[in-house]
């Protein structure tokens, strides 16, 4: 028999599609990651906010087992990402969709193709059905009519639409967006915080965006967290975080130029510089 304990347990963990348990990483002995611990529940959208620098990427590129952890863990789905072997690594990827800044498409081939090229790489699907799966995965990002362009030929926002059609391209579980609204005129940027949110509802996935943007990520998720310094110093449901009398919360939804995170960056106290070269007084 299942104890109760037991059950809740196991009741979270299948509830749970990514889960970060005290990770930690540096760069060059640079400590980046300093014990983040962070549930990603399944079906809902989870926004990750920080200050540029502060480690967002390098927290997703330890979902995709890209980067080895020194310390801790990232499961998904049940799976503890960097005890997986190749084979194992590549069947995990299978599930997952990346969308980045830069969008990484390729400019000498049409739209058609880029969406079409995951399909061809990862499966043995006849060229007809990728035709239709291509043509349906345009069409749920509002650009099935832009199958025959260039990529080049495309505006920062649609070329950012493309890459979220080719993130969907292999029916992922889960889709990562790192800064999906640099660069984005207002429009546009709601066009993606709006695509963000319907295709995670409509095609029943989990997303997990990381960003500066408070103001979007309130709009479009369900949980926000809040990385500050390599650990995660707030978090809760978006809709209550305008309202947050937590100190980092604040200055982050209020865009206060100085509180928890500093506007002077570590320095000596300023009189000891302005006393400097004065000589004893
Ligand atoms: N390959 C690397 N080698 C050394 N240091 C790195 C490397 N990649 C990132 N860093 C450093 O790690 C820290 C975290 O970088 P990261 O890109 O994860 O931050 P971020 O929050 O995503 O910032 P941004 O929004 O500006 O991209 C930064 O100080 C960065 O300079």
């Amino acid at each position: 028999m299942t104890r109760p304990d037991q059950r809740s347990e196991a009741d979270r963990a299948s509830s749970t599609l990514l889960e970060v348990e005290d990770l930690h990483f540096a760069f060059d002995g640079k400590a980046v990651l300093k014990g983040v611990s962070l549930a990603i529940p399944r079906g809902k959208v989870v926004a990750i906010l920080g200050v540029s620098g502060c480690g967002k990427t390098t927290l997703l590129r330890h979902f995709g087992g890209q980067l080895q952890p020194a310390r801790g863990r990232v499961r998904f789905d049940g799976q503890v990402v960097h005890e997986l072997d190749n084979a194992g690594l590549y069947a995990m990827r299978r599930k997952m969709g990346m969308m980045f800044q830069v969008s990484g498409l390729f400019s000498d081939l049409s739209v058609f193709d880029n969406i079409a090229y995951p399909m061809r790489e990862h499966t043995d699907l006849p060229e007809d059905v990728i035709h239709d799966l291509v043509l349906m995965k345009l069409h749920a990002v509002g650009l099935r009519g832009a199958c025959a362009l260039r990529t080049r030929e495309l505006s920062g926002g649609m070329e950012r639409r493309v890459a979220l059609a080719r993130a969907i391209a292999l029916d992922p579980m889960l889709i990562m967006y790192d800064e999906p609204f640099a660069g984005l005129d207002p429009i546009s940027l709601n066009t993606i915080g709006d695509l963000i949110r319907r295709l995670n509802d409509a095609l029943g996935l989990t997303s997990i965006f990381v960003t500066y943007d408070v103001s979007e990520s309130l709009k479009v998720a369900d949980y926000v967290y809040f990385l500050h310094e390599g650990v995660v110093v707030a978090e809760g449901e978006a809709a209550g975080m305008i309202d947050s009398d937590d100190p980092f919360v604040r200055q982050f939804v209020h865009a206060e130029p100085d509180g928890p995170v500093r506007f002077q960056y570590p320095s000596r106290p300023y009189r000891d510089e302005l006393e400097l070269g004065t000589g004893d007084r």
